[in-house]
């Protein structure tokens, strides 16, 4: 098999991954220091002088991130023992051995951009394991929650619509249940447009009714794949007698909004009797600014749960009974934050990859996530999602992004070019979105060892 294209670097000057090493990323390094100040009197009051020392230390420790980045210095290894040190720095280790002699040592503009930019989020989180007794803090939990509390009128409009949903659900025939899906798919689609590392963490929230403006966001969906997940998971609901358990796993992305969609998804494909259990897939460090935690996936159900609005609440309830069930489980492997392109998951996180092969049906959402299904890498537009994924098949899979970095596969011939020529930024607004399935060919079709 041909090797795969290079990796989206900063070695390119001007392209997107360029800027945001050089302009996002150390904006991003700045808000976490200034969230980190703001909380000094917090920290006394918590902790006494030992708090104050904290946060000095953790600021001295990313200013001195800053610097290495804004200068290009060598990429460090991980000096703080913690349960995955050893592998980034392995991982250091293969980047160098990529590189040759004259090339010299790997750097934030030299080595490939999903990389650096993974690695100074968890830079930023060895930085705080190195400061206790501040050693637990999210320096984005602030903007996550704001982004929830700024979305206040999309979420009790979207969970007044999920309980009217819910009282009339019995009497749907199949289309109509078709199309209340298919909204909910892209309501998750769009509710990932609201990410703070785009923003370098400034606001993002939703502020319209975003249910009133599907009709007019469905051109911007680029590649619609919406057909194949009812025809699967439909399929998945006649053979019940055989297979009882029908599993949908959903690899988050950001908090916030975002989550809210896709709660309300998952609430939908257990109430549509489309699948019978949702597995959540969440980060176990702070990351990418917006991306959810156990304590933001607790903490915004519960925001939810006792919001002063009936249906709201009634969410929230429901949804702390599935937990309670177990119709609902979170996961938050240690994979999701490490470097690796997802085509590696099979060979670092094995345990990962046969648990996500439990599934009949994974969800991606987000950008970021679809940079690594992809391996970041300059494949041509028009190259096929499954050739991109590069052997990584653990399920029938389906990405829910909006476009934030310059990669995107399998569109027509010519599409990408189009886009291009009319719309320059089209592939990093997050204007654009795409509902991408790779699932099981039909039997005849399937080359073996392809
Ligand atoms: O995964 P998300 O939250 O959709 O988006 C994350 C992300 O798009 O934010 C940055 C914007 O440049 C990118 O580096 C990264 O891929
Ligand atoms: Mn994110």
């Amino acid at each position: 098999m041909a090797d795969p294209p290079a990796s989206l670097s900063g070695q390119d000057v001007g392209s997107f991954a360029y800027l945001t090493i050089k302009d996002r990323i150390p904006l991003i390094l700045t808000k976490a220091i200034d969230t980190l100040h703001r909380h000094k009197s917090e920290f006394f009051q918590k902790h006494g002088e030992e708090g104050v020392e904290a946060e000095k230390k953790a600021i001295s420790l990313l200013s001195k991130l800053r610097n290495e980045l804004q200068t290009d210095k060598p990429i460090v290894p991980l000096v703080e023992k913690y349960v995955d040190t050893d592998i980034w720095n392995q991982y250091l280790e293969y980047q160098q051995s990529l590189l040759s002699e004259s090339d010299g040592k790997p750097s934030w503009y030299r080595c490939p951009w999903l990389y650096v930019e993974c690695y100074m989020y968890r830079r930023i989180h060895e930085a705080i394991i190195q400061s206790p007794p501040i050693n637990d803090f999210d320096v984005f939990k602030e903007s996550k929650d704001q982004n929830f509390f700024e979305s206040q009128e999309s979420v009790i409009a979207l969970c007044t619509h999920l309980q009217e949903l819910r009282r009339t659900i019995e009497d749907l025939d199949a289309n109509q249940l078709k199309t209340q899906f298919f909204q909910l798919l892209q309501i998750s689609l769009w509710g990932n447009k609201c990410d703070l590392s785009l923003s370098g963490g400034e606001s993002s929230s939703q502020k319209t009714n975003v249910i009133n403006s599907l009709e007019d966001l469905k051109p911007f969906i680029l590649v619609n794949d919406m057909e194949h997940l009812w025809s699967l998971l439909s399929k998945c609901k006649k053979t019940r007698e055989k297979v009882p358990i029908v599993r949908v796993d959903i690899v988050l992305d950001n908090s916030g909004f975002e989550l809210i969609t896709d709660l309300v998804l998952a609430d939908f494909l257990l109430s549509s009797n489309l699948a019978t259990e949702i597995h959540f897939h969440g980060k176990s460090i702070p990351w990418f600014v917006s991306d959810t935690m156990i304590h933001d996936f607790n903490w915004l159900i519960e925001q939810v749960k006792y919001y002063d609005h009936k249906w709201m609440s009634k969410c929230g309830v429901d949804w702390e009974n599935y937990i309670k069930m177990g119709r609902w489980v979170y996961h938050d492997h240690m994979f999701w934050t490490l470097p690796h392109e997802f085509a590696a998951m099979s060979q670092v996180a094995p345990d990962l990859y046969a648990e996500l092969q439990k599934a009949c049906l994974i969800l991606f959402k987000g950008d970021l996530n679809y940079r690594k299904l992809t391996g970041d890498r300059k494949w041509a537009f028009s190259v096929p999602f499954h050739k991109a994924l590069s052997g990584f098949h653990p399920a029938p899979l389906c990405s829910l992004r909006t476009l934030k970095a310059e990669i995107q596969v399998g569109l027509q011939p010519g599409q990408g070019e189009q886009l291009t020529a009319s719309e320059p930024s089209w592939l990093v607004t997050g204007k654009y979105g795409v509902v991408q399935f790779d699932g099981p060919l039909a039997p005849s079709l399937e080359v073996p060892g392809e």
